[in-house]
């Protein structure tokens, strides 16, 4: 990288950081890619001035990602010696897991900015850079210098690719090569590339039997000219066309969605998490379905309507769950009280019929006699496919020591339970209960606070809704009154304010049929967290749009006079009319 354009990048970055927006004379210095990054690292609040990288607890740096990589990563360890760089290998959440660092003065620099396993790149928290925007935007990223985010990487350069697991073809992590210059060197993708299909291949070989046999099946039926997925309930396995043309594959729902409606022939559509619609053809198979994508026919096309996504907060949550799920790791699910770790557990296990029935057991209901707590679990326990522990962090010291070798049996035996516990508390460490999971390496994983997933309240009114009276709609204009509040009792509240309402109206609701509290509430209150959040999100699909409001309105799952309407009321008309400006 020269002199020259670095400092344009620079200049380019700092007047971002202010404005928002690339400047018009440096607009051929900054990739799209770098720019979207840039909006998402400025969106999310994300600091560049801070002076290490935030660490995370509960890092498993023996976890079975590490375990198979570790050859690998020595190998492109020396590859990359004499360059004085350094090798990373991060798990899903863009946290580091292991670190590969030969020289000794790159290792000290590295120290300094806190650069060790358990620290987090994920782009949330430290905005652009190698492996935290490869595992967002699911490709392999070369990040130079002033291209990151944050001041702390500025003299390097990252090359990062996010590991897919050959199985589920989720991130399983990122591998990241980093060196300490500003310098492109132009070996090191391919370094990358060959580093992570070394893993995949080990992963691979690591997979359970049935995993494996899914792959076998597949490998044997699928024809080379279509598009092709096999499908169980938990697992997804695609080749790389069916992968490319379905890039936002969720085995379960497609799963429930393929048996609800397949016709006998085995012709059916699949709607995608984006609205996007495309024929395929299915055929049962021993362990699952096989999909083909009928290329011949029409494009994908798009909905008017799109299926609500889950929020990226509240996708990571889910998508972490299924993770520990599929490799039968225990599950400890923590969020404040109310906010459906309860739900979170029942949705990630309800798809698969090898994870039925889930029995759930309240630690808050045998307080005072931690024996029959222990009783409970192990008579119930044992037949279960799935043990649901909820408020593991309300026993004791004296329950935690007696449920711990109960669990352990659990665990050792021919079928073990799938382990979940939820609890409110997080990073208490040393607490009983805490350490009643972490005997068994336990995955964390963390349901957002309602505030702070503003995009999932129109979905959640409507699930609530459901189970009282499927003929009531929700005005935009409620729910935008609901999307207001703050929510300290999270969806627990919010389902009893949907109670309430709905016990006075019927048909659609309207802004006057909300209790009275909820309303005058409404009406008190500046922007909250919730509005704001829901701002940044309109902001970045005007920016990603380049100002045109069908393809925003679009891209959120909201009509058009509901932007428009939101627009005003955030005051954005400016937003889009600048972007407009800028780009042409
Ligand atoms: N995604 C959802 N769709 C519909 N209802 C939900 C959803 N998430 C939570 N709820 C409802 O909100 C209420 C609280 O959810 P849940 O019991 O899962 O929360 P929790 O975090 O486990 O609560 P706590 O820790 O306080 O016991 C429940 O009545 C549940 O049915």
């Amino acid at each position: 990288m020269s002199t020259t354009y670095a400092r344009q990048l620079r200049a380019a970055r700092d007047e971002f950081v202010v404005t928002g927006h690339v400047p018009e004379r440096y607009r051929a210095a900054v990739r799209p890619e770098i720019a979207a990054s840039w909006a998402r690292s400025r969106s999310g609040g994300v600091s560049p001035e801070e002076a290490h990288l935030p660490t995370l607890p509960e890092v498993d740096e023996r976890c079975k990602l590490a375990t198979v990589a570790r050859p690998v990563l020595d190998r492109l360890a020396s590859e990359i010696d004499e360059l004085g760089g350094a090798v990373f290998l991060a798990n899903a959440q863009a946290q580091l897991v292991r670190s590969w660092i030969p020289d000794e003065m790159v290792r000290t620099s590295l120290r300094r900015i806190l650069a060790e396993p358990g620290a987090s790149c994920n782009e949330a928290h430290v905005g652009t850079n190698g492996i935290g925007t490869a595992l967002a935007d699911g490709q392999t990223k070369i990040i130079g210098g002033p291209e990151h985010w944050g001041e702390l990487h500025q003299d390097m350069t990252c090359v990062a690719a996010p590991i897919l697991h050959p199985v589920t073809r989720r991130a399983a992590g990122a591998l990241n090569v980093t060196l300490m210059d500003q310098r492109i060197h132009p070996a090191l993708t391919a370094l990358v590339r060959w580093g992570i299909e070394e893993i995949r291949q080990g992963l691979l070989e690591q997979t359970g039997r049935a995993e494996r046999l899914l792959f076998e099946q597949f490998m044997a039926r699928r024809r080379s000219d279509r598009p092709s997925l096999l499908l169980s309930p938990r697992l997804c396995i695609a080749d790389p066309a069916a992968a490319a043309l379905l890039p936002d594959l969720d085995a379960a729902e497609l799963w429930d969605q393929v048996n609800r409606s397949r016709s006998p022939g085995g012709a059916t559509e699949l709607e995608l998490a984006d609205g996007a619609v495309v024929p395929v053809n299915v055929t049962p198979v021993e362990e699952g379905l096989l999909i083909e994508v009928r290329r011949q026919g029409r494009p994908p096309r798009r909905r008017s309507a799109a299926r609500p996504r889950p929020s990226a907060a509240f996708a990571t949550a889910l998508e972490a769950g299924a993770d520990a799920l599929a490799a039968g790791l225990p599950l400890l699910v923590v969020g404040e009280p109310g906010v459906g770790k309860l739900s979170l557990a029942r949705r990630l296990t309800s798809a698969d019929p090898d994870l039925d029935p889930l029995v759930v057991i309240d630690c808050r209901a045998h307080l005072d006699h931690p024996e029959r707590l222990v009783e409970d679990v192990r008579t119930t326990g044992s037949g279960a496919r799935v043990l649901v522990l909820r408020h593991l962090d309300k026993i004791g010291v004296h329950a935690a020591k007696l449920l711990a070798p109960v669990l352990e049996v659990f665990t050792a035996g021919a079928h073990p339970p799938q382990l979940i516990a939820t609890m409110t508390a997080r990073g208490r460490q040393g607490d009983a209960a805490q350490v009643v999971f972490e005997r068994f390496a336990t995955v964390t994983v963390e349901v957002p606070p309602l505030r702070d997933r503003v995009a999932d309240l129109p979905s959640l009114v409507s699930a609530l809704t459901a189970g009282h009276d499927r003929r009531a709609r929700w005005s935009p204009e409620a729910l935008e009154v609901l999307g207001r509040r703050n929510w300290p009792g999270n969806v627990r509240e919010l389902e009893n304010v949907v109670q309430r309402t709905l016990s006075n109206s019927g048909g659609l609701v309207r802004v006057a049929d909300l209790p009275l509290d909820v309303r005058q509430e409404a009406g008190r209150r500046s922007f909250t967290r919730m509005e704001r959040a829901e701002r940044d999100a309109i902001m970045a699909a005007l920016e990603n749009s380049r100002g045109n409001k069908v393809i925003a309105a679009e891209e959120l799952g909201i009509s058009r006079s509901s932007l428009y309407r939101k627009i005003e009321r955030y005051g954005l008309a400016d937003a889009g009319q600048v972007e407009v400006r800028l780009r042409s």
